[in-house]
């Protein structure tokens, strides 16, 4: 009864981000993405899918602020632009520990220091990264790595996640980790972003897909939505992608 509440409350909400990308790129004039418009909206896990090279880094980049060119309105309505970005690739300082990067991180939310201490500390034991607190990530495995950087988007818990490729170097227990933490947030009201390959995952873990070609939208809406525009009434997600790229 509570849960149905919550949903009809999540659903009347407004979305914690808007996105119209006329369209934009790395160079003045020769844009990468075009005509792309999203939402992402309180409890909402969307996926951003394509081939390589489709333009999935160049959406989020844009929505972020971090082309050279762009022709976009981009509106957050949360908590004074709240959201975290996870990076298809780490970056990280080479002489800070995993500890201090969750320190840093946790200076730039503003949190006070008891409540880093215990969000940090659930973090790292909720990633099994507790032994490595102390250790430098230049040691890291990519994996190791990756779970830093959505250590590091967790402990603010934003609004809004923008995250590229989370999936790939993360092993099936991490996976479930991070799938379990996702579910978290968004039942607290967050709106994800995520851009993925892993299409088996996509479908079963996202409410709504936006498919990209070649710097377009090709289909956008639920699983039955993308069915619809690849005219393939039951086929998987994989089968859709296929189809209509
Ligand atoms: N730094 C860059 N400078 C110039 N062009 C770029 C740059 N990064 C990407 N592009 C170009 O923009 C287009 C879209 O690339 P983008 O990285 O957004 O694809 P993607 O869908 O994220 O691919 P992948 O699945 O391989 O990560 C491609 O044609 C690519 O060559």
């Amino acid at each position: 009864m509570t849960h149905r509440f919550e949903e009809i409350l999540l659903e009347q909400a407004q979305a914690w981000l808007e996105v119209n990308i006329d369209q934009a790129g790395y160079e003045t004039g020769n844009a990468a993405i075009k005509n792309i418009s999203l939402a992402v909206k309180p409890g909402v896990l969307t996926g951003l899918i394509g081939p390589n090279g489709a333009g999935k880094s160049t959406t989020l980049k844009a929505i972020l602020g971090l082309l050279p060119f762009a022709d976009a309105t981009v509106e957050f309505h949360g908590k004074a632009n709240h959201y975290a970005y996870i990076p298809e690739q780490p970056v990280f300082y080479d002489t800070l520990t995993l500890w201090e990067h969750l320190g840093l991180a946790a200076a730039v939310y503003g949190m006070d220091e008891p409540e880093f201490v215990r969000e940090a500390g659930a973090l790292l034991e909720k990633f099994r990264m507790t032994e490595s607190r102390d250790l430098l990530p230049g040691g890291f495995s990519k994996g190791m790595r990756q779970k830093m950087m959505l250590m590091i988007g967790f402990l603010g818990r934003p609004d809004v996640y923008i995250v590229d490729e989370p999936f790939i170097g993360l092993d099936p227990r991490a996976t479930k980790d991070f799938l379990g933490l996702l579910e978290e947030e968004r039942r607290r009201g967050a709106g994800v972003l995520m851009s993925t390959h892993v299409l088996d995952t996509a479908e079963r873990i996202c409410d709504e897909l936006i498919l990209i070609s070649e710097g377009r939208v090709r289909a956008s809406g639920s699983l039955d939505d993308i069915r619809t525009a690849a005219n393939m009434p039951s086929a998987s997600l994989f089968d859709c992608f296929d189809a209509l790229t």
